[in-house]
């Protein structure tokens, strides 16, 4: 892998979006990853729909909370996603408005990433945003700068929060997470210390497959 990455300069990323308060950062997860994967394929960032998922996943529980394994599952089954435009995000649960005419873009499969940090870090630089989860303690203290929480703070086994990352090594060595809404962070962003598996950042990596 590169010493460092970030898909932000290479336009696979979306600007920041705000989930609100909706429990759907599981939504905003697979949509970022969905749109790396389509910037990868076509070479064109669409804004995917949030709102799609949280209407008309079944498997998931919309603002409660839900799984992007279950997330993809539920777009292969529904055909892809529409666009934000055409599907555009509310923050809470609606009757389900989907329209197969309306897809912009379909995944095949999905893929979960083994849990060593460098060889999540090699899958990135390769092949796009990673879906991710983690526990979110330290977060919500978080300003600037390369966050380091102690252990007992942020129990990798207590994950609960779900993300994208975007890239890593540009200091200290950390992984880029997106967050949602650009006055959270650094523009946005989270930056987590790579390299002692913090928060169980790397347990639950995964990504939609388009061939
Ligand atoms: C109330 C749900 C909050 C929401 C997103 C958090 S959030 O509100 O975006 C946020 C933003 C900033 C800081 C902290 C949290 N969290 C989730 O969706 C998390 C994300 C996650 C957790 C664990 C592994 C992977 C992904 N998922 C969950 O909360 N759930 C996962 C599935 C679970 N199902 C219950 C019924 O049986 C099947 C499983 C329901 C709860």
């Amino acid at each position: 892998a590169p010493d460092s990455w970030d898909w932000r300069d290479h336009g696979a990323v979306s600007p920041v979006k705000n989930q609100g308060m909706c429990g759907s950062c599981w939504a905003f997860s697979v949509t970022g990853n969905i749109e790396g994967q389509w910037f990868k394929k076509t070479g064109q960032l669409l804004s995917l729909s949030e709102q799609e998922l949280v209407d008309c996943d079944k498997l998931d529980q919309a603002c409660g909370g839900g799984l992007p394994s279950n997330a993809y599952e539920a777009i292969e089954k529904l055909g892809g996603l529409e666009t934000e435009t055409d599907y555009n995000y509310i923050g809470h649960k609606q009757s389900c408005d989907f329209s197969s005419g309306k897809v912009a873009a379909y995944i095949n499969s999905s893929v979960e990433l083994p849990d060593n940090e460098n060889e999540i870090a090699a899958w990135l630089a390769e092949k796009g945003p990673v879906s991710a989860a983690l526990n979110a303690f330290a977060m919500q203290f978080y300003r600037k700068g390369v966050s380091h929480p102690l252990k007992i703070f942020c129990n990798p086994w207590m994950i609960d929060h779900a993300v994208l990352l975007v890239g890593f090594g540009q200091r200290d060595d950390v992984v880029f997470i997106f967050l949602w809404g650009e006055d959270y962070g650094e523009q946005g962003y989270y930056y987590l210390y790579r390299g002692s598996r913090l928060c169980g950042i790397n347990k639950m990596c995964s990504s939609a497959i388009v061939n």
